[in-house]
């Protein structure tokens, strides 16, 4: 078994939630991906962090991570996983608001400007919250190379429209939703 067969296995066991949901986008729909129930799990989480470097090793990004709070665990799982490979990979969080007090900053972390960054999410349906996350990161000075999910439920027609590269690890067809 891969990494990528053994985090299936976890999303299907652990992230599939039946029944009627609205969306981030006020969408209605029947089930629900909790991929926060696999990006904060001690199994799955470090399965996240090496399968989505592998999906984007032959791209050259040093920082990685999106809007808060479904990418701040996937950036996270990201530089450990680099971390353990030998590579020095930064993570940082895009807030949906800028901060009012402190450094009242939008992106937090080690400097974004001048850098080429990847943007991820855990899931997206309609490719607003990686879109979000794109705008501030640009406003910001970063170079986005790609978006990047563990779960395409959706956003991949909006997101390359825009002319970005993405790329999931799964679709709804693979986890037979
Ligand atoms: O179609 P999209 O807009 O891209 O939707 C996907 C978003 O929905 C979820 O987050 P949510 O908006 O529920 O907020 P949270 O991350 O604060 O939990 C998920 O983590 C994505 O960020
Ligand atoms: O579109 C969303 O808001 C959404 C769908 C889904 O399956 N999981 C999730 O976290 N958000």
């Amino acid at each position: 078994m891969t990494d990528r067969d053994n985090l299936l296995a976890e999303i299907k066991s652990k992230a599939v939630v039946h029944g009627k949901v609205t969306l981030s986008s006020g969408m209605e729909a029947d089930f629900y991906l909790d991929l926060r129930r696999i990006t904060l799990d001690g199994v799955a989480a470090p399965l996240v962090g090496r399968v989505l470097l592998d999906l984007t090793a032959d791209l050259e990004f040093d920082a990685v991570g999106g809007l808060t709070l479904g990418a701040d665990p996937v950036a996270g799982a990201m530089l450990h996983a680099a971390a353990a490979r030998g590579r020095t990979l930064d993570a940082f969080v895009v807030r949906k608001a800028q901060k009012q007090h402190g450094m009242q900053r939008r992106i937090e972390g080690p400097e974004v400007k001048g850098r080429r960054v990847l943007a991820v999410e855990d899931t997206s349906t309609t490719g607003a919250s990686p879109l979000t996350a794109v705008e501030a990161l640009r406003e910001a000075g970063a170079e986005v190379v790609a978006v990047a999910t563990i779960v395409d439920r959706g956003a991949r027609e909006r997101i390359t429209g825009e002319g970005l590269e993405y790329r999931s690890v799964f679709t709804l067809d693979d986890l037979g939703l």
